[in-house]
Parts: structure tokens; sequence; C-alpha cells
């Protein structure tokens, strides 16, 4: 265990919480008594709470507080950890109206190797790619490990789930647990004949959650979706739906110039259409315009609180009209504080 790990994490959780240093001493002294720090469930969801305030790249920062802690380190069962992974789902979705949450496993034991719990398989047939091509890979592993797609564009993966080195044990999420939005637009009447869709909770599992020296390699969060991460990436990136030329078309615009700026308005359409559609279902969805005014806000909340915010500029620019946000015109220090949420190596598919 490190020690100064421990011991900043314990200061910044004493500081945070108003705990008196009597209480700092005894706590340090049974972890050094003991020889292991295991994070008690208020430690716990201080630390995953202030991670997501130290995310960098997160414009939903505001909402920090707010996040719903499942602790599960005690689980070691493929079966349990999914069952948990069911209630977490059900937790959040909430028949729409999102509630974030994060789910923790045993550190150093529970591996996830999807991406996101809810997501859509890309395969590679001979005559193009059908699905969403960023899932390629995975779902060849999920297809090595004997699961088998009905083949359409929209094929919601199996969950993949390893327990120590075991060999990993897959899962199919049950329909009625995964609530999808259907793209419809509220002028183009048409633009349902694109038979768009996209699912309503994002729920992260491939990051690992780091506090105190500990490292959760499965933690799985989940929030609601800013827009333009659907209708300005996923389902507009030529390498991922590349859906702009059939909006373009669908709602009639020339495709042949550039100056035209059709890219730009089918764009804004689809964006417009994803919007209204999640509105539409009751799903909850932020636009950017008042994601990025939410940011402005947890800025000077943090500001009140004596706290430095900072923020990775590159990725809280939202990729649609970035430059009609603040953030556009706000320098924020990238600096990296711990709690926090990062990248791990890939599992050992
Ligand atoms: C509540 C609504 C939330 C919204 C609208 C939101 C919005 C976003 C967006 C748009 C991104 C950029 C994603 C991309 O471009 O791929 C992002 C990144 C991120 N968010 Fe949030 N977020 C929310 C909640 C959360 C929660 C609950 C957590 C963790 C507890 C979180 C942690 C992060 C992290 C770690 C990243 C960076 C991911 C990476 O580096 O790939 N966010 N968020
Ligand atoms: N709205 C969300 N979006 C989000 C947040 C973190 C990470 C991601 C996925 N980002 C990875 C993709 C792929 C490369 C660039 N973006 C999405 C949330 C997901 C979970 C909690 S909030």
């Amino acid at each position: 265990m490190d020690l100064i790990e421990i011991e900043q994490f314990l200061i910044q959780y004493k500081e945070e919480m108003d705990l008196s240093d009597e209480w700092y001493r005894e706590r340090i002294g049974e972890i050094k008594d003991i020889g292991t720090f295991k994070p008690t469930f208020d430690e716990l969801t201080f630390g995953t709470r202030v991670a997501w305030r130290n995310s960098n790249r997160c414009i939903g920062r505001l909402f920090w507080k707010s996040l719903h802690v499942f602790d599960e380190r005690e689980l070691e069962d493929e079966e349990e950890i999914f069952k948990a992974l069911l209630r977490h789902i059900e937790y959040a979705t909430n028949n729409g109206k999102i509630k974030p949450a994060i789910t923790v496993f045993k550190p150093g034991v529970v591996r996830i190797w999807n991406e996101q719990i809810i997501r859509y398989a890309g395969y590679e047939t001979d005559n193009g790619v059908l699905g969403d091509p960023s899932s390629i890979t995975f779902t060849k592993v999920c297809q090595a490990l004997g699961w088998l797609g009905e083949g359409t564009h929209f094929d919601v993966l199996p969950i993949v789930i390893q327990v120590n080195n075991r060999t990993p044990v897959m899962f199919e999420i049950p329909k009625e647990y995964v609530l999808e939005v259907p793209i419809t637009h509220p002028q183009f009447e048409k633009f349902h004949e694109l038979q768009l869709k996209w699912y309503a909770v994002p729920i992260i599992s491939n990051l690992k959650l780091s506090l105190g020296g500990i490292e959760f390699q499965a933690a799985p969060f989940n929030g609601w979706y800013m827009g333009t991460e659907i209708g300005a990436r996923n389902l507009a990136d030529v390498d991922r739906y590349n859906i702009l030329p059939k909006v373009a078309e669908l709602i009639g615009l020339n495709t042949t110039s550039n100056s035209n700026l059709w890219k730009d308005r089918a764009l804004v359409e689809l964006n417009l259409a994803v919007l209204h559609s999640y509105k539409e279902k009751g799903v909850s969805i932020v636009d950017h315009h008042t994601a990025a005014q939410q940011f402005k806000v947890f800025d000077q909340l943090e500001k009140e609180s004596n706290r430095e915010v900072t923020g990775d500029w590159k990725w809280l620019i939202p990729p649609m009209s970035p430059a009609a946000t603040h953030i556009f015109h706000q320098p924020i220090p990238n600096i990296i504080k711990k709690p926090n949420y990062f990248y791990q190596k890939a599992p050992n598919y």
C-alpha cells in the first residue's frame, strides 16, 4: 500500500468533510496497524465524486455531488457481478429520468472487457461495415467467445466479465433493460426513413478509478448524453455511422459543393433531431449550449470553494459550434488531480 497516497486522500477527505485531527490520527493509526487501506463506504463515495469533479475532459461536472454509489467490492462471482450491472442499468435509466451512478467492484479482481455496458456491435461484411465500426474489434472478441449477433445496424453487445484470470464470462442484456430512442425530426417527417436510433444511457466501463493509491479497474459509471456526442460524432463521423450524406439527401440539399455548407446544415438538423427525439421520449439529454452554461456555473462554484478548476480544453469544447460557447474563449489549465478516472491497459483479449 502507498502510505503517501493514502494520507493525501484522507487529508482531503478530512478537510472537505470537516472531520477532526483526532479522527485523522485514529484512521491513519488503524491503517498502519492493519497494513491495508480499505476505504469506508463514505470515503469511497467521497472519492468517486471528487474523481468526477477532477475529470478534466468532462463538461458535465456541475452535478458531481449527486453521484449515486453502489459498493460491490465483495463480489467475485461473474453471475453476481452481472446482476449488479443489471441493477445499475435499471437504477440509472429510471424510465428515462437518468440518474448518474457508479458501481465499484473489487480492485485487482474484476475487469469488464466492454468499453460501455450498452453499445452496438460492428461487423465487417463483404459489402461494407454493418453497425458501429468502432466496435468491430470487440465484436470479434465476443464472437470468439461464442456470441452470435442478429446482424442489424444496432445489435446490443453482450457484457464480458473477467474475474481474476479466469476465462471471461459473457452475458446477454435482456432487451427490457435497454431503453432506446428512435430518431425523428420535428419538421422533416421523412427523417424516420433513416431508421436511426440510439441507446438512452451511456455507461463507461473501460476507465479505472484511482483513489488513495488503490486502482479500481472495474467501476462503471453513467451520466446522460450531451446531444452532440450522438449527433455530431457517433452518427456523423465518417468512421462511425457516417449518416450526413443520407441526411442531406433526405432534406433536399445539394451535396456536390462544399460552399453551400450542406454538411453543416445536415449536422444541425441531425443534432436537432437527436435532442427532439430524446425529449419526446422523456429521456434525459443536454444540448451543448446548456451544458457549457452548466460548466460555467460549476466553474463559479468551485472558485467559491477556493478550488482551482482544471480542464482539457480540446475535449471540453463541443464538436459543434465550439466558438459559440464561452469555453472556447477561456483558457483552462489541464492539471491532473487525484482521485480521478484514467485510461488503463486493454484487457488481455
Ligand atoms: C451527468 C451528465 C454528464 C454529462 C452530460 C457528461 C458529459 C461528458 C462529455 C460530453 C464528455 C466527452 C465525451 C467524449 O467526447 O467522448 C465527458 C467526458 C468524461 N466524463 Fe462526463 N458527463 C456526465 C457525467 C459524468 C459522470 C457521472 C462521470 C464519472 C463519475 C463523468 C466522467 C467523465 C470522464 C472521466 C470523461 C473523460 C472520458 C475520456 O477521457 O475518454 N462524467 N463527459
Ligand atoms: N455523456 C457521457 N459521455 C461520455 C463520457 C465519458 C466517455 C465517453 C466515451 N468517450 C470515448 C469516445 C471515443 C473516443 C472519443 N470519445 C462518453 C457519459 C458517459 C458516462 C457518464 S457521462
